[in-house]
C-alpha cells in the first residue's frame, strides 16, 4: 500500500447546511455563557483569545471577539476549539448528530479495504470531528479514519506549510496524497505543496474550481484514487 486521502468536511463530506444550520447556531447560543461561566476548557479558549487581542483583554472583549469570530465564520483556534468543547455538550445529550452525504460511507469503506488510509482535515477541531464522525446518520464511520487534523496540529487550511505539515506527520510523500475538499483556496494550498486535489461540487453550489479536477460525489473517483 501506498499514498493517503485527506478530506475536508463542511461541503464536502457533509453539507453545508448541516454545519451552518445546526451545529453553529448551537455553539453561539451557549458561547457567551460558556466563557463567563469558566466552564471546562474554557480558560485555555479566553487565553487563546488574550494571546491574539492582547494579554488585558477584559472578558467582554473576549467574548465580543468570539461572537465576532463566529459570525464571520473565522477560523481561529481559539474559536473552533471552544465550538468543540460546546458542541461534545449536545452529541453527548444527543441534541446533535454527524450528517454525511450517502455516498460517503461507501468511499470510506473501500478505501479501508484497499488498505488507503484516510484522514480528515477541518477547520473544526479535533474533538468536534471525532464527535461528528462518530455519531453520523450512517453510524459510527471513525473506524474507517486513520486520524484527524485541525487548524491546531495541520495549521490553517489555506496555506501550503500545513499541507508539507500533515504529509510529513503521516509519513507520506505528498504527491500520493489525494485532497478532497469544496474549497478552491484548499485546493490551491494543497497543490502548492506537491498533493493531488480534487474539488468536489455538491448540490446547490457553484464553487469556481480553477485548474483543478472536479467530481460530484466520492464515489465518481471509482479506483482513480488508487494513489490510493
Ligand atoms: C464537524 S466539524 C465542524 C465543522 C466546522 O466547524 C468548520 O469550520 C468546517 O470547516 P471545514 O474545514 O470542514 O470546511
Ligand atoms: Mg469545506
Amino acid at each position: 500500500m501506498s499514498g493517503a486521502v485527506v478530506l475536508d468536511i463542511e461541503g464536502t463530506v457533509s453539507p453545508l447546511s448541516a454545519v451552518h444550520d445546526v451545529l453553529f447556531p448551537y455553539a453561539r447560543e451557549r458561547i457567551e455563557s460558556w466563557v463567563r461561566e469558566d466552564r471546562p476548557g474554557t480558560p485555555a479558549v479566553t487565553a487563546g483569545v488574550r494571546g491574539m487581542l492582547g494579554e488585558r483583554a477584559g472578558l467582554d472583549q473576549v467574548v465580543a471577539a468570539l461572537l465576532d469570530w463566529h459570525d464571520e465564520n473565522a477560523k481561529h483556534s481559539p474559536l473552533k476549539t471552544l465550538h468543540g468543547l460546546i458542541w461534545e455538550q449536545g452529541f453527548l445529550a444527543g441534541e446533535l448528530a454527524g450528517q454525511v452525504y450517502p455516498d460517503v460511507p461507501p468511499a470510506l469503506a473501500g478505501w479501508r479495504r484497499r488498505g488507503t488510509p484516510c484522514w480528515i482535515y477541518s477547520s473544526g477541531s479535533v474533538l468536534a470531528q471525532r464527535l461528528w464522525f462518530s455519531r453520523t446518520d450512517h453510524g459510527d464511520l471513525t473506524g474507517h479514519l486513520a486520524g484527524h487534523f485541525d487548524t491546531v496540529n495541520g495549521g490553517p487550511k489555506r496555506e501550503p506549510a500545513s499541507y508539507r505539515r500533515i504529509a510529513a506527520e503521516i509519513g507520506t510523500p505528498g504527491a500520493d496524497i489525494l485532497f478532497l475538499s469544496d474549497s478552491r483556496a484548499e485546493l490551491d494550498a494543497a497543490r502548492a505543496a506537491g498533493w493531488r486535489a480534487v474539488g468536489v461540487r455538491r448540490p446547490g453550489t457553484t464553487a469556481d474550481f480553477g485548474p483543478h479536477p472536479v467530481v460530484a460525489d466520492l464515489g465518481a473517483l471509482g479506483t482513480a484514487t488508487e494513489v490510493a
